[in-house]
């Protein structure tokens, strides 16, 4: 892991009508970690997703990436500067094969910027691309098979190929392994923590704390949109605050109890 600041959120606020959804929240995040976001259901994880990759404009605030403000940029600009995720529900386009559901998204990638598809060279580059993607995530023998035949576990791979073809350098994954069996998260898990090796900077959304806890260098709690501990994972599940939001104020009985 460098010291880089590969993503940095200054005081970002965001409301729906009268609901504070985020309230001056502040994180870093370095180059290389995998940094985890939890919280109770509601905390605001999702709107931070959404924000970062500019689904939602901060009514407050500023996302730096790489040292430059990315606020109020279009998803795809962003998208084009690194920053590619994954969402918590997988919805490919059932009928069209694995690969056709990656070529898509890398199309629609290279269109926002330049007319590249278009040309048979382009078109070859798009293919190649959205089969590497697909082979990193252990998913080219499936590449020709309609992508409804899929179960979650490969439709998770499938989700995260999307992400990978656009060559991000800041992964974003929405509960990559919600509704997975042990053998199939342990093997997300490890797919997680190789894409890392390989130069990767991951932030993701995490229910489950032991999973969290067990992948994460850095972990970051949320709750009522405000952030309410960050740190090394161990130490921030210990926080009473954070026991507190997941367990609820009245059922925390305290260590001594
Ligand atoms: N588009 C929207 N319109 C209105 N309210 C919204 C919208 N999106 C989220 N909210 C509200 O903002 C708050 C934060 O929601 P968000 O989905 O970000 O939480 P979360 O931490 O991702 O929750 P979960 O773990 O259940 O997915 C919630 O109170 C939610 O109801």
């Amino acid at each position: 892991m460098s010291d880089e600041i590969i993503l940095r959120l200054d005081n970002i606020s965001k409301k729906f009508g009268g609901l504070v959804a985020l309230e001056n929240v502040n994180l870093e995040v370095r180059a290389g970690e995998i940094c985890g976001l939890i919280g109770p259901n509601g905390a605001g994880k999702t709107t931070l997703f959404n924000v970062v990759c500019g689904v939602y404009r901060p009514a407050g605030g500023t996302v730096w990436f790489k040292g430059e403000s990315v606020s109020g940029l279009p998803v795809h600009q962003i998208a084009r500067r690194g920053i590619a995720r994954t969402f918590q529900v997988v919805k490919p386009i059932p009928r069209l094969t694995v690969l056709e559901n990656v070529l898509i998204a890398g199309a629609s990638h290279l269109l926002a910027g330049a007319w590249i598809p278009f040309t048979t060279r382009g078109q070859r580059a798009v293919r190649e691309k959205a089969m590497t993607a697909l082979i990193r995530v252990g998913l080219a023998a499936e590449a020709n098979l309609p992508a409804g035949q899929l179960n979650l576990g490969y439709l998770r791979r499938l989700e995260l190929a999307r992400a990978l073809v656009m060559n991000p350098s800041l992964l974003l994954l929405d509960e990559p392994v919600a509704g997975l069996g042990y053998d199939a998260v342990e093997d997300f898990l490890t797919l997680i923590r190789e894409l890392r090796r390989e130069g990767l900077t991951v932030l993701l959304v995490e229910h489950n704390t032991g999973v969290a806890e067990a992948l994460c260098d850095h972990m970051l709690v949320l709750d009522h949109g405000k952030m309410i501990a960050a740190g090394e994972p161990a130490r921030v599940l210990a926080d009473q605050a954070v026991i507190e939001a997941y367990l609820g104020k009245d059922d925390f009985l305290g260590p001594s109890a």
